[in-house]
């Protein structure tokens, strides 16, 4: 019997569209070539540490443990939940599982993990009950950045608990890395999305889809279209490495609008307008690939203003938009903002000189610069080499 199962889910960068999106508008992504990867083992009967859960958090150097018998005494009701139908984590519930997060030291630098802790128990719970297991999680993506770690984290889970689920018919035989089929894809994003409640507070549902289906997507109030495109975007990613919290910032956007709710509608609206303009830039047929890379420089500085307008922005995001701007390079913050990542356009006829100097002196003012792959696969499961 296969007892053990990995899975990856990419990370992602918002083209266009970032909070106005949790507010109905529509925004446009694309998957990243940077992954969270889960291992999951069941404990076979001769396991020493059967009568426990584990979950090792290899980024942040945290590992926590609970007895099966104290999960069953804190959630008595955790193995009523069915797999095939995602559900939402009650107020009342999210307190209950703090108990057992509470029960590990989290250091106080790092308390912001404690959400993702109670997340991994309740999809873990309310897919395999109080069966003991192992879980590790690892990520190439900087955590809390804007590049979507807490979808990858809550998608890769989802994808590693259902990948050995009653509830889904996988193909065990299967070698390397392969994606599930369209219905099981429906299902991890839809347990990944409340995870994603879990950590985020008002999800918008974005961030999950993209890494769970990867690719480039636009994405308005929860419906997802694929987009085709054969224009080759190269952004630049600049980490500002200032920390911010996605949660804090989507509420932050809120009481806004619930101050000023008629010009934040109008900016909400005006993002809807950038990010449909964008997506069918990205799928237009014309090989004009200048004029549409123009148009697209134009769009991030307006997405990018109305970010400002929003309250989202950062003095970092800004020393990042004036460095570009010397090389006549134009930014936008992605993702929650408030520090975080920024994209620039890398134009197809930029020469690496001009790229290596920029890069240079993002570095010099402390920030780190990579430039990823974007648009490609979504979630992926894999049982090579296990048992
Ligand atoms: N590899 C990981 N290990 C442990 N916890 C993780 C991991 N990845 C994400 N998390 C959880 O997700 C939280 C970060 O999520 P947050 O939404 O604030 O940022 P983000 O997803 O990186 O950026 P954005 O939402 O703007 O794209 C962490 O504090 C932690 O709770
Ligand atoms: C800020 C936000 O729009 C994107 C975070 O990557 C939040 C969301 O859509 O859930
Ligand atoms: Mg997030």
């Amino acid at each position: 019997m296969t007892m053990e199962v990995r899975a990856r889910a990419p990370g992602k960068i918002i083209l266009a569209g970032e909070h106005a999106v949790v507010h109905g508008s529509a925004a446009v992504a694309a998957s990243i070539g940077l992954y969270t990867s889960v291992t999951l083992r069941f404990h076979s009967p001769s396991d020493n540490d059967d009568n426990t859960l584990t979950l090792h958090l290899m980024d942040v150097g945290l590992n926590f443990s609970w007895p099966i018998g104290r999960i069953k005494e804190v959630l008595p009701d955790s193995i009523n939940t069915i797999a095939s139908s995602p559900t939402t984590c009650s107020p009342e519930t999210i307190k209950l599982i703090a108990t057992l997060v509470e029960e590990h030291e989290i250091p106080e630098t790092k308390i912001g993990i404690a959400s993702g802790v109670i997340a991994f128990l309740w999809l873990y719970t309310s897919i395999h009950g109080n069966k003991a297991a192992t879980v590790s999680v690892s990520s190439e993506l900087p955590l809390g950045s804007g590049l979507g770690s807490s979808a990858a984290f809550c998608v890769s889970l989802c994808g590693a608990f259902l990948g050995l689920s009653d509830s889904v018919k996988v193909d065990f035989g299967q070698h390397g890395w392969a994606a599930f089929g369209e219905k099981e894809q429906q299902l991890v994003n839809k347990w990944a999305f409340e995870g994603e409640k879990i950590i985020h507070g008002k999800p918008s549902g974005i961030d999950n889809t993209v890494s769970t289906f990867g690719n480039l997507i636009k994405f308005k109030s929860g419906d997802l279209t694929r987009i085709k495109s054969n224009m080759i975007l190269k952004m630049l990613i600049t980490n500002t490495k200032v920390g911010r919290n996605t949660k804090a910032l989507v509420a932050g956007v809120n009481e806004r609008k619930n101050r000023h709710p008629d010009a934040m509608t109008s900016v909400f609206t005006a993002v809807d307008f950038i990010s449909n303009e964008f997506a069918s830039i990205l799928q237009s047929s014309s090989d004009d690939h200048l004029q549409k890379e123009q148009k697209v420089e134009e769009l991030m500085q307006m997405n990018q203003g109305l970010l400002q307008c929003m309250g989202v922005s950062h003095a970092s995001i800004e020393t990042v938009l004036r460095t570009t701007l010397k090389y006549k390079l134009t930014s936008k913050l992605t993702g929650a903002g408030g520090g975080g990542c920024v994209l620039t356009l890398l134009p197809s006829l930029l020469s690496s000189t001009v790229i290596d100097k920029v890069i240079g002196e993002l570095e010099e003012c402390g920030f780190q610069c990579l430039i990823a792959e974007i648009g490609g696969n979504g979630l992926e499961i894999c049982f090579d080499g296990l048992s």
